[in-house]
């Protein structure tokens, strides 16, 4: 698990480097810039050439430190320096007058020889202190790079893509577009989140001598970014001396006529994630077809008509006994009294449950559901689903993700799965955690019903929260991509990434 900071928290890390474990800065820039340099040279082709954009702040530095290496490998160096050279930081100014004995004086952007295949950009225009859209000279260096890139140059971003926002992830226009970034001591939050994600190109976290500890915990705001040997740590192994009772029953509440499909594949998620056993309770005229898609499923029909209501209550209640964990929604059919059956019945069950699809469309029309739930809750919205949980436009909700899952959660005291590219789960005590794996073919019907399926297994098998929904939310994602990895993206389906989590176990010799 990383902690990506914001710009602030940086600054902060950066000052108590200095202040309290005597990393002085230029130190630390050193570091950063031979860093730089290392990886612009595994770039670039043997004839490369080397060009190197510097903004006036530290950023520039380590562009400059950079430039200082990469000619002592002698290799061919062109730098450019945008900006007024005499507002220089006190560090940067130092790192020119280095450059001295090497002969690279800064070249104007438009004197310089257009690089193209081979050759490497580096781009140290700006880093954690940009605070504003980029315009005239420094808007021009980005459009620059980015058109070198086009004609085939790679480009390798000092800490962060130039124009790209630290905390948010959001691009400012024009923003530099990387193939790989170096970023320095600690990851950042917009290098984890999307879009910035995609724009800072394979990312690449070093350590250039700010211990851990200089920057302090935030309890309460804390964002990590998952990764695998977290989610791989969190499922132990299988014990040769266990039984099915050993790894939970699932009650899979959900489907309907029409929708029978959605009851299934959320059925198969939770068996292919290793539920000792899964019940479907569901409309009495649809079990068959539920059954058929998969006969380890056991079925509990559901012998009222029409939407969910409160004649469904007692036959629920009988059927959430002895079960570890409820799955609630995929294709139920909702109906006036929807609301009103799902807040009696999560008021009376202990286990935990899962909300998913209709179930969150129906506790949208009445939070107060959430407060009353016995169990620990985990509702798994898209952006649509969280709107009407919120209110809040999906169109403002997707440039505010994290802060709305973190309100969300904290507000209802539940786990939040706010789904699409990098999904977001946050947790009732403030944390967000950021989900790294998936990939564009799970853009199709289905995919959250097997999540949703995921989830509720692992929790049956005695995970807590918020750890089993971001192990469901990284093991569903890795299901998919190692999928993707052999079919392509275009014609995965729901229940190829339901399949393939096997794949996941055997990865994790699970
Ligand atoms: N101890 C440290 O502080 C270290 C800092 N390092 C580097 O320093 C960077 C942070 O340095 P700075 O805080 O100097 O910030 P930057 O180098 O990111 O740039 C800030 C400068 O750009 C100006 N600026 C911001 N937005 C602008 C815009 N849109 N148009 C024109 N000018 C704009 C600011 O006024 C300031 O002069 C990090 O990203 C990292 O690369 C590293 O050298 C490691 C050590
Ligand atoms: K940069």
């Amino acid at each position: 698990m990383r902690r990506a900071l914001t710009a602030a928290r940086m600054r902060a890390a950066d000052q108590a480097a200095e202040s309290r474990f005597g990393m002085p800065s230029p130190l630390l820039m050193e570091n950063a810039g031979r860093f730089l340099a290392d990886a612009a040279r595994e770039l670039g082709a043997p004839e490369g050439r080397y060009v190197v954009v510097c903004g006036p702040g530290n950023n520039g530095g380590d562009g400059l430190v950079a430039a200082r290496f990469l000619h002592a490998a002698g290799l061919p160096v062109t730098l450019v320096l945008v900006g007024d050279r005499a507002k220089l930081t006190p560090e940067s100014k130092r790192n020119l007058h280095a450059l001295g004995p090497s002969g690279i004086q800064p070249q104007p952007l438009g004197a310089v020889a257009e690089p193209r295949g081979g050759d490497v950009v580096v781009d140290a225009l700006f880093g954690t202190g940009l605070t504003r859209a980029p315009a005239g000279e420094f808007a021009e260096a980005i459009q620059h790079m980015l058109r070198w890139r086009a004609a085939g140059a790679k480009v390798v971003a000092a800490d962060i893509p130039s124009g790209l926002h630290t905390d948010t992830g959001e691009p400012f226009s024009p923003c530099v577009e990387a193939d790989v970034t170096v970023t320095f001591g600690f990851l950042k939050q917009g290098q984890v989140l999307e879009p910035g994600a995609t724009l800072c190109g394979e990312l690449r976290c070093v350590d250039i001598g700010i211990p851990p500890e200089a920057a302090e915990p935030h309890p309460g705001v804390e964002l990590f970014l998952v990764e695998e040997s977290d989610a791989r740590g969190a499922i132990a192994p299988r014990r040769s001396d266990t039984h099915k009772g050993t790894y939970g029953h699932v009650l899979v509440v959900a489907g309907s006529h029409g929708k029978s499909g959605a009851a299934a594949m959320s059925a198969l998620g939770a068996l292919r994630a290793g539920a000792g056993l899964v019940t479907v309770a569901t409309r009495s005229e649809v079990v068959e077809s539920v059954l058929g898609h998969a006969p380890e499923v056991m079925g509990w029909p559901l012998e009222n008509r029409g939407p969910l209501g409160m004649a469904d209550l007692e036959p629920l209640l009988e059927a959430a006994e002895k079960k570890d964990v409820l799955v609630v929604g995929p294709g139920i059919p909702r109906g006036p009294e929807t609301t009103k059956l799902l807040g009696e019945l999560l008021s009376r069950v202990d286990a935990p449950a899962v909300l998913d699809a209709d179930a969150l469309n129906a506790v949208a029309t009445d939070l107060d559901v959430l407060r009353r739930a016995k169990g620990p809750l985990v509702l798994t919205p898209h952006p649509g689903e969280m709107s009407r949980l919120t209110g809040v436009p999906t169109k403002d909700l997707q440039k505010a993700r994290v802060e709305v899952a973190r309100d969300f959660a904290r507000t209802h005291g539940v786990t939040l799965v706010l789904k699409g590219a990098r999904t977001l789960i946050a947790h009732a005590d403030g944390s967000v955690y950021v989900n790294p794996t998936g990939n564009p073919g799970m853009a199709t019907g289905g995919m959250g019903d097997v999540l949703s399926g995921v989830l509720g297994a692992l929790l049956g098998q005695g995970l807590k929260l918020p750890e089993a929904a971001w192990t469901a939310v990284y093991a569903h994602g890795l299901s998919a991509d190692l999928m993707v990895a052999r079919r392509g993206r275009l014609g995965l389906i729901a229940t190829d990434v339901a399949k393939g989590m096997c794949n996941v176990w055997t990865r994790w010799n699970r």
